[in-house]
């Protein structure tokens, strides 16, 4: 297959990597640091078997896209517009478009860029960036695609490439599913820059979760999408198996970059207001991680 990879970051770097690796001709869409760092070592991969790198295309121009069969949206959600109209007059027609992001809407709102169908993707991977061009993976690596023509086809050859992928007509659910978990930790996390194993023992903690993830699952139900009934225990259940990691919100929060917030627990809020359910604990965590984000 011919894939394009629209935001080489830590995302699109990992599958880019993989599927490089697999003999699939990949262009990397990304910035010009990334750009020169890959045409002069190529993509690096950093995991537990060892460093390799692969040759493959890089460039920071829209037109990157041409002639792709498979297209890989792997922009954080704030910049999901921006990316889509970067690319929407390069598109092959028969092209296949993934949104491979966090946060339930960004297919939706892709989509209505491009005006054509964008399947969503739920994504279980913890990857890094070390560097330009340099990809770091913490864990997993598997995916749920969402159900369309190619999704079958999709599937198969990213398995055989190391990226193990079912297809699900519910995909959206899965991206609740992990939304919910996002809205839990990441906005807690970012404010008291804790890890999930310090932060559940924080006084109140647990029952504030308890709260957040309450409002998460009626927007959720009232909007139609089924949320497995142990969630909060898989929820709480994530604070100990990954006891050390930040949130990605802590992460950018640190660094001084907006983070995706307005997508999880603010997404949750509007959702909210437009079905007619309270959500106050999701709107107080939303407000005050905007008020982070812009300290002076
Ligand atoms: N990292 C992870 O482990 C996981 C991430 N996710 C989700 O995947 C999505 C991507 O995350 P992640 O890869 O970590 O984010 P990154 O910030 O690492 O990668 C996104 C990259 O896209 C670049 N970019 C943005 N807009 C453009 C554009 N128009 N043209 C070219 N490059 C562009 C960004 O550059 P710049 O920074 O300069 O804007 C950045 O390098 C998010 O929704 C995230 O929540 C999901 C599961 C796990
Ligand atoms: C699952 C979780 C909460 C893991 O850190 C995550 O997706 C994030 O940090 O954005």
């Amino acid at each position: 297959m011919n894939v394009a990879v629209v935001g080489a970051g830590a995302v699109g770097c990992y599958y880019g990597f993989l599927l490089a690796q697999a003999g699939h001709a990949v262009t990397l869409i990304g910035r010009p640091a990334l750009v020169e760092a890959v045409g002069a070592a190529g993509l690096v991969l950093e995991r537990a078997a060892g460093t390799a790198s692969v040759p493959v295309r890089a460039t920071e121009a829209g037109d990157g896209v041409s002639g792709a069969d498979l297209v890989l949206v792997c922009v954080k959600s704030g910049d999901t517009e921006a990316a889509g109209a970067m690319i929407a007059g390069h598109l092959d027609p028969a092209a296949t478009i993934l949104s491979l992001q966090n946060g339930v809407d960004n297919a939706e709102r892709l989509a209505a860029v491009l005006d054509r169908p964008v399947v969503p993707v739920a994504v279980y991977v913890a990857t890094a960036m070390a560097g330009p061009g340099h990809v770091r993976h913490n864990g997993r690596g598997d995916l749920i695609l969402g159900a369309s023509k190619t999704s079958d086809r999709i599937a198969a050859a990213f398995t055989a490439a190391g990226i193990p992928t079912t297809v699900s007509a519910r995909a959206v659910d899965a991206l609740w599913a992990k939304l919910i978990t996002n809205c839990a930790y990441n906005a807690l996390s970012a404010l008291t820059q804790r890890p999930y194993g310090r932060l559940l023992q924080g006084e109140g903690v647990v029952a504030a979760i308890t709260d957040v993830v309450r409002e998460c699952v009626a927007v959720a139900e009232a909007d139609g999408v089924s949320v497995p009934p142990d969630i909060l225990d898989t929820v709480l259940d994530l604070g100990v198996t990954m006891s050390g990691q930040r949130s990605s919100t802590a992460q950018d929060l640190a660094r001084g970059r907006a983070s995706e917030i307005d997508h999880l627990n603010g997404f949750v809020v509007r959702k909210g207001a437009a079905l007619g359910i309270p959500t106050p604990a999701n709107r107080l965590l939303h407000t005050l991680v905007k008020l982070a984000e812009h300290k002076d």
